[in-house]
C-alpha cells in the first residue's frame, strides 16, 4: 500500500429551515496522512482533536474497521497522522468529517472501490442524518433526503455567490443534547408552515434571490425556536449581523456556532465588525468548499 492523504471539509447543516436535509461544506479540514506500518498507530497532531486513546478506541479507526468488515475485509496496519481545523461539538460537522475520513480510510486501505452513493449511505447510517455527511463527501451545498432504508437522494448546488461568516463560542454543545430538546411530533399545520418556509428558501437560493433566502433562513420552525435557549446571544447575533448587512443568520447544525450568509465580497468587513461586538467569539470568514472529500496520493 502506498502512502496517501485524506482531506475532509467541515460542514454546516440545516441552513435554517432545511432540518436534517441541507448542508454546506466549509473550508476547515480534517486531514489524515496514512502510510503502511507494522502495527496500528494513530498520532493526533492538533489541539482540536479529542484526547489520545488506544488505536482500537479511536473513533476514526472504529468507523474504518466497521466499513472494512461490511465487505469481509480486514484493515491492514497503518500509521495515521491526524490534524484538524474543525472544532469539536460546535455545530461544524466534526463527527461527520471523522466518519467520512474513517470510511475513506477503509476504502483506500482495503481497495473497496466504494461509490459516492455507498459512502453517503454508510455515513448516514452511522450519523443518523445525511445533512453533514453529504457536503463533507461531495462539497458545495447539498440537499438530501432518506427516501427508504437503503436509499438517499440528493442534489448538489455548486454555483452561488455568497460569503459565509461563523461565530464560534468557546463552549461545546453535543448534537445529541441539542436534538433532545426538539419535539417528537409536529402538527399538520406546523409541518406545512415549516416545510413551506424551507421550499421558498431553497427556491430563492437557486434563483439567486438571496434577500428572500436570508429572510426564510431566519424563519425556521423545525428546530431553532426550541434550541434558542441553549445558545447564548442567539437573538443578539442575528440582529447585529442583519444590521451589518448579512442576508440571514442561523444556528450552524445543532449549534452552538451561528453562521451568517452575506453578500459576496462583504464578509470580511462584516466579520471585523462582529468580532468587535462579540469579543468572546472566534469570528471567521469562511468559504463554501466545492470539492468535498479529497484523496491525495
Ligand atoms: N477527529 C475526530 N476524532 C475522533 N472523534 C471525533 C473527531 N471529530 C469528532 N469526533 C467525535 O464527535 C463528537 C462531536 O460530535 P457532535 O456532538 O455531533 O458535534 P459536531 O459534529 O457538530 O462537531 C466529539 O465530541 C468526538 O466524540
Ligand atoms: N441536522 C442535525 C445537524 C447536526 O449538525 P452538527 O454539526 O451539530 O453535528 C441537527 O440539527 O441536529
Amino acid at each position: 500500500m502506498s502512502s496517501f492523504t485524506i482531506k475532509v471539509p467541515a460542514s454546516t447543516a440545516n441552513i435554517g429551515p432545511c432540518f436534517d436535509s441541507a448542508g454546506g461544506a466549509l473550508n476547515l479540514y480534517l486531514t489524515l496522512q496514512v502510510s503502511e506500518a507494522d502495527n496500528w498507530e494513530f498520532e493526533q497532531r492538533s489541539p482540536l482533536l479529542p484526547a489520545d486513546t488506544h488505536y482500537e478506541d479511536n473513533f476514526i479507526y472504529k468507523i474504518a474497521k466497521q466499513t472494512a468488515e461490511r465487505h469481509d475485509k480486514q484493515l491492514p496496519a497503518c500509521k495515521v497522522i491526524v490534524t484538524s481545523e474543525i472544532p469539536l461539538a460546535r455545530g461544524l460537522g466534526s463527527s461527520a468529517s471523522a466518519i467520512v475520513a474513517g470510511i475513506e480510510l477503509a476504502n483506500q486501505a482495503c481497495k473497496l472501490s466504494l461509490s459516492p452513493k455507498e459512502k453517503l449511505q454508510y455515513g448516514t447510517e452511522i450519523e443518523g442524518h445525511p445533512d453533514n455527511i453529504a457536503p463533507a463527501l461531495l462539497g458545495g451545498i447539498v440537499f438530501s433526503v432518506i427516501t427508504s432504508a437503503n436509499e438517499i437522494d440528493w442534489i448538489r448546488l455548486a454555483d452561488f455567490n455568497l460569503d459565509v461568516i461563523v461565530y464560534i463560542p468557546n463552549f461545546e454543545l453535543k448534537t445529541e443534547e441539542a436534538r433532545n430538546v426538539l419535539p417528537a411530533n409536529y402538527s399538520r399545520e406546523q409541518a406545512t408552515s415549516a416545510s413551506s418556509i424551507g421550499n421558498v428558501m431553497i427556491a430563492s437560493l437557486l434563483t439567486g434571490d438571496y434577500v428572500l433566502a436570508g429572510k426564510m433562513m431566519e424563519k425556521d420552525l423545525f428546530h431553532e425556536p426550541f434550541r434558542a435557549n441553549l445558545i447564548p446571544n442567539f437573538g443578539r447575533i442575528k440582529k447585529e449581523a442583519k444590521l451589518s448587512g448579512v442576508y440571514g443568520t442561523v444556528i450552524s447544525g445543532a449549534g452552538p456556532t451561528m453562521i451568517s450568509f452575506a453578500p459576496n465580497g462583504e464578509g470580511q468587513a462584516i466579520a471585523e465588525h462582529m468580532e468587535t461586538a462579540f469579543g468572546d467569539y472566534q469570528v471567521k470568514t469562511l468559504e463554501i468548499d466545492r470539492d468535498g472529500l479529497q484523496v491525495i496520493k
